[in-house]
């Protein structure tokens, strides 16, 4: 606030008497200085003249930031003695656990850099300095850290992953494939997909620099209480999606793990603009080497089958996701892939065609034949009408015989089981006009049909992205009757080369994709479905490898260990060297540098220099690339020197790493099969998982029970935590006092829908800690979507999300990926093209960190809801992410930023378990629990004034794997 000042002449006199002394602009700059006189007595009478000439407008600064902001001076000018040391400042950790174990002690047991507030990330490269501020998120990979760069004058988002080899490995995919379809594919930013701006490895750990987006689709989901979104907002988000998933088709690449926590908002944008991240998992889709992807609720048919896969399972997740978008709620909640399955068979009244079932390999799990051979192939008629099937989805009971276990079935939440009547059910909003009906009724239609085309069991029937964006519901256009989309080219890929330079490791990438020396493997399988029609035609945007060899992740001390994988079209090799030079650093004696060095010379790979080594395997032939999606399972133990054919995409025998015959990992077994989980049973429940893991994990040969897991699992997870009690008491429940919408003549007659909050009750709390590994869907109660706020609107949420957020979109300038090339990264934004290549000598510590005993110790983590390895209790160590609800000016809620991962299904359990399902237009049928009532009733719908304490502070727990690192 402006003041008015005294004059400048009794300034000095003023300053000696009080600190609350007013300061010009000016005087500001210069450094104040409490005088002792400030803790005098106060003077009776001013010492100061008023002179009206001399008058000036200053800013004040109070009283409080005076004394804090220059608390060392005003300690000194109490006591003279004292004297400040940055050492003895109390270190705000950011990381839990936050003791150091491994790594010479700047990592946890888990693997993770222990970060602290304002510690320095730098690029030993480019000398880049990122400055940790927060954490953002954790995810399988690592932590992703919020940090500040000097150099830039702004924010990014650095993800650190874990300095293990397997996840060393996959982050370099990431890299590259991000890396491509940033500079190749969408130079301009335009296709919704997240930017990398650096990437680099400090203290062993590989970290990857992107731009700083906001909160995620499933948070903000959560922040409107678990209601949908209007169907506009869900147009918005599809159409950006989409080009997003376009992109992906033009480049031949497969998410694998698209979901709403996976796409974030965009912190700037206006309208809200959104962008995919996590490229984590993602692989070529001439590539596809692991059969258990994507998280079980966004599950395609394909995958869950094992059938080959390819960007369609893509769009099934997408159209999984819009339609969570509308419903607030999961279409497809599967407790297990059995759940899964019957989910979506009743839900979309089919089945998966005759020609999918006859030749995928989980078939025989989950349906019986009931006809004959001879009838095979008539499945479909040949107007496209289904004729029935030669197979017959398998019940319960008939499966528990089969498997020699029970299905996990999760609670149905919807009253109405088939699709269209669970959309032309859902409630509408409060004090709709009947114009508005009429348009929200003609939205629906539009967007039942949308949703159709996405979550078709028919991967060859199922829409492309391009498709997709042409749909009314996308375009606006009005919707008069079911959408014939346009015919769909396929395309044949061509091999091409794409170089990522200056890798972490030194030089060369390993592959990416496609290699030129491998030959037939670049075209894109097609399906056989007799609607599916193609047409051929070249592809514009060809791509290939970003690389050409294998891959090792090692010390650059002798002592160290090296892992690498590498495969050609038939076979993929796998290696582990104990004692192999350092794969990161060690120089060839040409400019490059080598991945994936193994002692033994017949495995050493020879580094070409970068510019001419483009897609050629660095041994003539001998090590081809290793193939995108490359799994932390692809370590072989020490000495040993495995290979297992890779085979093309939907041949799943020996195909997947997980039925290799690899002998073992460097890891541990138990680690091993930790990092199995993650690729295998992406979802919610954690006995879902142990459940999907122990009926198909084959390893050395064996049957993998799971049983070992499941112990792990089961006892590790009675641990208290106060951060559990905490979300639970902070979980809400439901009671539905009456709610209904009924669908009549197109017009909906909305029944009054009002529904209340409770806050759990610490005991119920406790005992839900206990039973962690019991909360399971069918305990848990849901929100009501029916109580509508009436002053709701999406657009306030979206900005009161966005409003709080550091922006990212003016860095840049400096910024930049490869070493060579100009690179918009952003928008708006320009990035250097001063090279930058990453050191990755280990200046610190001279052997890695991974003896078996340090990972085999399972636990399971109640703060994450991650099974994770311990060596000791984590720290009680609370966190606000930066995406956490108390950004919108709430009470903060104590928050442990673990990310998604559980083996339980933490986002069911932020609600009360004794809670009421609600009436309208989900179900209360037989898994539902019982009747509950909610205490201390609150308003439900008014989002203004509700509490958000109540909204279950927890992160989360989208997967249903074991984390384990
Ligand atoms: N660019 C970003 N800006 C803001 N937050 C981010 C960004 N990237 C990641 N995050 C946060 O960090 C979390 C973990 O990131 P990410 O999904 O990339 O990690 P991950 O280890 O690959 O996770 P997963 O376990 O799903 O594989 C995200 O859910 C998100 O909350």
């Amino acid at each position: 606030m402006d003041e008015v000042s005294p004059s400048n002449e009794a300034e000095p006199q003023a300053q000696d008497l009080s600190i609350d002394v007013k300061e010009s602009p000016q005087s500001s700059l210069v450094s104040w200085r409490p005088s002792p006189l400030a803790f005098g007595a106060y003077p009776s009478k001013p010492t100061y003249v008023y002179k009206p000439h001399n008058l000036r407008v200053v800013v004040k600064r109070s009283l409080v930031t005076r004394l804090t902001k220059d608390i060392v001076e005003t300690y000194n000018a109490c006591n003279p003695q004292f004297r400040y040391s940055e050492e003895l400042n109390p270190k705000r950790y950011l990381t839990s656990p936050s003791v150091g174990v491994l790594n010479d002690g700047y990592d946890n047991a888990n693997s993770d850099l222990i970060l602290i507030a304002n510690f320095i990330l730098a690029n030993p490269e480019t000398q880049r300095r990122y400055v940790v501020k927060d954490v953002l998120g954790h995810g399988t990979f690592g932590q992703v850290a919020k940090c500040w760069v000097p150099e830039i004058g702004n924010f990014v988002a650095v993800k650190i992953i874990k300095n293990q080899p397997a996840y060393y490995q996959q982050a370099l995919v990431e890299v590259s494939i991000l890396t491509m379809l940033n500079k190749k594919y969408d130079p301009e930013d335009k296709h919704h997909i997240v930017r990398i701006y650096d990437y680099f490895v400090y203290r062993r750990h590989l970290c990857i620099c992107f731009e700083l987006l906001g909160t995620n689709l499933y948070e903000l989901i959560k922040i409107n209480h678990f209601r949908g979104l209007s169907l506009s907002i869900v147009q918005l988000f599809s159409k950006q999606i989409l080009k997003g998933l376009s992109l992906l088709k033009d480049a031949a690449v497969i998410h694998c793990d698209l979901k709403p926590e996976n796409i974030l908002l965009c912190t700037s944008m206006k309208p809200a603009e959104i962008k995919i991240i996590d490229f984590g998992s993602a692989c070529m889709e001439d590539r596809t080497v692991y059969s258990y992807i994507q998280s079980r609720y966004y599950r395609s048919p394909e995958v869950l089958l094992g059938y080959q896969y390819t960007t369609a399972i893509d769009m099934w997740s997408f159209g999984c996701i819009v339609a969570e978008l509308f419903l607030g709620l999961p279409l497809f909640p599967g407790a297990s892939e059995f759940d899964l399955l019957h989910r979506m068979i009743k839900i979309l009244g089919e089945q998966p065609p005759d020609y999918v079932l006859k030749e995928a390999k989980n078939t025989s799990k989950f349906f019986k034949c009931v006809g004959s051979a001879h009838n095979s192939g008539i499945a479909e008629a040949s107007d496209g009408a289904s004729v029935k099937s030669i197979y017959e989805v398998l019940s319960e009971e008939e499966y528990e015989v089969r498997e020699l276990k029970k299905p996990n079935i999760g609670k149905e939440y919807f009253n109405h089981m088939n699709l269209d009547a669970i959309v032309k059910n859902y409630p509408y909003l409060k004090n709709l006009t009947n114009e508005d009906i009429i348009k929200e009724n003609q939205s629906r239609m539009a967007f039942i049909d949308f949703l159709r085309g996405l979550v078709e069991f028919d991967p060859a029937k199922r829409w492309s992205p391009f498709q997709a964006s042409r749909h009314p519901f996308v375009t606006g256009e009005p919707f008069k009757c079911p959408y014939k989309p346009p015919l769909e080219s396929s395309r044949l890929v061509v091999a091409q080369n794409i170089k990522v330079n200056h890798h972490p490791g030194g030089g060369h990438w390993f592959a990416a994709g496609l290699s030129p020396n491998i030959t037939g493997r670049n075209r894109i399988p097609q399906h056989s479905s007799p609607s599916f029609q193609v047409v051929s035609r070249a592809h514009a945007s060809s791509y290939g490898s970003l690389g050409s060899h294998g891959s090792s992740y090692n010390d650059g001390a002798g002592l160290g260990s090296s892992y690498g994988s590498y495969g050609d079209g038939g076979n993929m090799f796998a290696y582990y060297s104990p004692v192999g030079p350092s794969a990161m650093n060690l120089n060839t004696q040409g400019s490059g540098k080598i991945l994936g060095t193994s002692p033994d010379a017949r495995r050493r790979m020879v580094q070409l220099s970068h510019g001419n080594s483009l897609g050629v395997s660095p041994s003539g032939g001998s090590f081809p690339p290793l193939p995108l999606g490359t799994s932390p399972s692809q370590f072989t133990p020490p000495g040993s020197y495995s290979q297992f054919p890779i085979g093309s995409p939907g041949h799943y025998g020996p195909t997947s790493p997980a039925r290799g015959n690899i002998q073992g990992s460097p890891l541990g077994k138990p680690a091993f099969m930790g990092q199995m989980n993650r690729r295998k049973s992406r979802g919610y429940s954690g006995n879902a998982h142990v459940q999907e893991c122990s009926s198909s994990l084959l390893w050395q040969g064996h049957h993998m029970e799971g049983s070992s897991l499941s112990q792990a699992e089961s006892s590790s997870q009675t641990s208290n935590c106060p951060l559990h009690l905490h979300a639970h008491s902070t979980a809400m429940s439901r009671k539905q006092q009456s709610a209904g919408t009924v669908f009549h003549d197109g017009l909906p007659v909305t029944a009054n829908m009002c529904g209340s909050l409770r806050h759990g009750s610490s005991g119920e709390s406790c005992q839900a800690v206990g039973a962690v590994n019991d909360i399971t869907e069918a305990d848990l109660s849901l929100p009501d979507p029916g109580d509508w706020d009436p002053n709701y609107s999406d657009e306030l949420l979206l900005q009161e999300d966005a409003s709080d957020v550091s922006l990212a979109a003016e860095f840049g300038a400096g910024m930049h990926l490869g070493s060579s090339e100009s690179l918009r990264v952003g928008r708006n934004n320009h990035v250097s093209a001063a090279g930058y290549s990453l050191s990755t000598q280990r200046r610190l510590g001279a052997v890695q960190t991974f003896a078996d005993g340090e990972v085999g110790k399972l636990s399971y983590d109640p703060h994450s809801g991650h099974i994770r390895a311990t060596s000791e209790a984590s720290h009680f160590m609370p966190q606000y992410s930066y995406s956490s609800l108390s950004r919108l000016g709430q009470q903060p809620t104590q928050k442990f930023n673990h990310g998604r991962p559980t083996p339980t299904f933490t986002r069911g359990s932020e609600w009360h378990s004794t809670s009421q399902p609600p009436n309208s237009s989900f179900n209360s049928g037989p898994h539902s629990p019982g009747s509950g009532s909610f205490i201390n009733v609150m308003s439900w719908g008014h989002r203004a004034n509700d509490p958000i304490a109540g909204i279950p502070p927890t992160s989360r727990g989208r997967r249903d794997y074991g984390k384990f690192v």
